[in-house]
């Protein structure tokens, strides 16, 4: 229905927004709010106005900005006084009441340059709330969203607060600890491996206490080293509403890819520690132990929850006003995505919302809690969950944790994944049934691995209006009309305008809509033929920023071509081609599914053809045109005469 399509285009144009989308659109993410948040556009307007943080606002209690500093030690007993000791910021700012402003992406900076001077005990009665909360609020303003860590090379970001130099230590309120009771009864009281659904399995505290604080600490060292944390953002300047740290390999935000080195700062990502792999492991052992018994020893738990060996990592850092956009995770290779291998997710510190579900839409999401020592697995069947990071309770964090290991407020999630799936099982193909050609009228036909074909898909209405527009535009038999500043009519790469006029017509949006609707109805059908949902595997999205327009009367030559004039990375991710026949039918030529043997298709007005992922190489070519075979109402409301009209759309760039 025409409900129903708006209610696609609407998930779809989600859909193309990024991965961790920080824009306005995306109701979870970007805690600065627009897509070009005030508070990171430039250092200099930080400075000036440091946006006031929802953690420590100055208003807030002495009593709740002590708790906030997470910075407690284990070995304070209760009679000890709550304040024994604090922040270096705050004992400079006793010393000269004149501050100049401090640069909030240097937090390690502030810890280093002062020493505590004077008796601890005169010092808290010397300091003021509102001292407090200038000082707490510029250290915060370092962990907020908006601010530090810019991908400008800025200092690392330390997740953890206080160290050798001087820590507030306090002791822990009623409060505090009758929450820690109620959690660890609470804890008692629920399953300790939950079956979300094939393919994912939720390990409640899986992580002892003792390995959560190693983990915290090996992530606090690497954090503040070299590809340490930073706060990822996008080209035109939106930031995500979290810090980050890539482990084996960078994964780039703008790009939605994986490669060696960081592009801003040049710095290679850590390896991944041992010891953090074992835990990884450990954690599939388990799953796989709890599917086994659940299952009466009769299934297989490899083949819902594949075996994985973690290669990358991506250290996310919430604080307490972090989230993360509904994404789906499909930037790893295709072997290891359609393979099914799981990314393995801890959690540590405060408590997340997390939301997950098959479509692109969080309302119809189902929502869990992450605590601190969750083990989340998604892979097999789950493995293209949508998901994202709604909002981080506050002060949920076990107490052990910020004692221990002195984690600020906020939240540590690690997911690991393998980059590449290289074992000697067979890397099941997008599963393809060979028999759907036969019937040369479905609607949609699966042609091979990668190629899809949707008959008549283009509207009468639209093909009017292609056809007219491309009349305006200035199509022609003679020349091919390339659409989006790329055109390489003469020579075999793209240009940015056309060398024989100098134009250089952007594609018209109905086309690109159009585009979007054909890769739409592809995903939708190849979910429901296998009914698994690794259509974004087998087709990848892509948004068309060219295309070459051709109106043929007859085919010459026969010239058997790929289509592989894009950039590497558009290439490299298979990003499919996209075709849309009008006019006259043609035949077309391409390799059969044993990849020697030519099929032949025969293309008619309205058609369109998807090839990507294992067929984007296909050599193919337009053996012949067949005159008079238009739709009579076409040839009546256009001007053209008789003859082929071929768009064909590519994403050039991948960005
Ligand atoms: O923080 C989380 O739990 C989710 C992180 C995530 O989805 C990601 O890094 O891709
Ligand atoms: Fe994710």
């Amino acid at each position: 229905t025409a409900n129903g399509k708006a209610v696609r285009r609407k998930a779809k144009r989600q859909s193309r927004a990024p991965r961790f989308s920080a824009s306005a659109t995306a109701p979870m993410a970007g805690g600065g709010g627009g897509r070009k948040p005030a508070t990171s556009s430039s250092p200099s307007s930080r400075r000036q106005k440091p946006r006031a943080s929802r953690e420590f606002g100055p208003e807030r209690s002495l009593e709740s900005q002590k708790e906030g500093l997470c910075s407690s030690s284990p070995s304070v007993s209760s009679t000890e006084s709550t304040l024994q000791m604090v922040i270096p910021g705050l004992l400079k700012s006793l010393d000269s009441p004149v501050q100049p402003p401090k640069s909030l992406d240097s937090p390690l900076q502030t810890v280093k340059q002062v020493q505590p001077r004077k008796s601890l005990d005169s010092l808290v009665q010397m300091v003021g709330s509102m001292q407090l909360s200038k000082s707490t609020e510029s250290k915060s303003a370092s962990s907020g969203s908006g601010a530090a860590g810019s991908d400008l090379g800025a200092a690392p970001f330390d997740i953890c607060m206080g160290n050798s130099k001087g820590t507030v230590i306090l002791k822990h309120g009623l409060l505090e600890i009758n929450r820690e009771k109620r959690r660890a009864k609470e804890l008692s009281d629920i399953a300790p491996v939950q079956h979300l659904r094939p393919g994912m399995v939720l390990l409640k505290n899986f992580l002892k206490p003792d390995d959560q604080v190693k983990i915290i600490k090996h992530c606090r060292d690497l954090g503040v080293g070299p590809g340490g944390f930073y706060q990822p953002g996008y080209r035109e300047g939106a930031k995500l509403s979290l810090r980050m740290m890539c482990l084996g390999k960078n994964w780039d935000p703008d790009s939605g890819s994986y490669g060696d080195i960081r592009r801003f700062d040049a710095a290679q990502p850590p390896k991944i520690p041992e010891e953090l792999t074992k835990y990884v492991k450990d954690a599939i052992a388990a799953s796989h132990e709890f599917l086994k018994q659940r299952g009466k020893g009769a299934t297989n738990p490899d083949a819902e929850l594949p075996v994985m060996s973690p290669d990358i990592c991506i250290v996310n850092f919430y604080t307490t006003s972090g989230k993360l956009g509904f994404h789906q995770d499909n930037n790893e290779q295709r072997s290891s995505l359609a393979r099914g291998l799981p990314v393995v997710s801890f959690s540590l510190g405060d408590t997340a919302e997390f939301l997950y579900g098959d479509v692109r839409d969080d309302d119809k999401a189902s929502k869990i809690k992450l605590e601190s020592g969750d083990v989340l697995i998604f892979g097999g069947q789950s493995r293209h969950i949508f998901h994202g990071v709604s909002s981080i309770a506050p002060k949920s964090a076990p107490l052990w944790v910020t004692d221990k290991a002195n984690l600020r407020p906020g939240r540590l999630n690690l997911t690991f994944r393998q980059y590449n799936y290289k074992g000697s099982v067979n890397v099941t193909p997008a599963p393809f049934d060979t028999c759907v050609c036969d019937n040369n009228t479905a609607p949609l036909q699966h042609l091979r691995p990668g190629m899809v074909l949707l008959k008549k898909f283009l509207k009468a209405n639209d093909q009017v209006e292609i056809f007219k527009l491309c009349h305006n535009l200035g199509v022609n038999a003679r020349e091919c009309l390339c659409l989006g500043k790329k055109c390489n009519q003469y020579s075999n790469s793209y240009g940015d305008m056309r060398p024989f006029d100098g134009a250089q017509p952007d594609i018209p949006e109905i086309f690109k809509k159009l585009v979007e609707d054909a890769i739409e109805a592809s995903h939708e059908f190849l979910e429901q033929r296998r009914g698994t949902s690794n259509a974004l595997v087998e087709l990848p999205p892509m948004s068309p920023d060219m295309c070459t327009v051709r109106f043929d009367t007859i085919i010459p030559t026969i010239v058997l071509r790929q289509d592989t004039d894009v950039t590497e990375t558009s290439l490299a991710r298979e990003l499919p081609v996209v075709s849309f026949w009008l006019g006259d039918s043609a035949e077309f030529l391409y390799p059969g599914i044993r990849d020697d043997v030519a099929s032949k298709i025969d293309l008619e007005s309205g058609d369109v053809l998807i090839f990507g992922s294992q067929s984007r190489r296909i050599s193919h070519a337009v053996s012949s045109i067949k005159p008079r075979t238009a739709p009579m109402w076409l040839v009546d409301k256009t001007d053209l005469q008789a003859g082929l009209l071929n768009l064909t759309f590519r994403q050039y760039y991948h960005v």
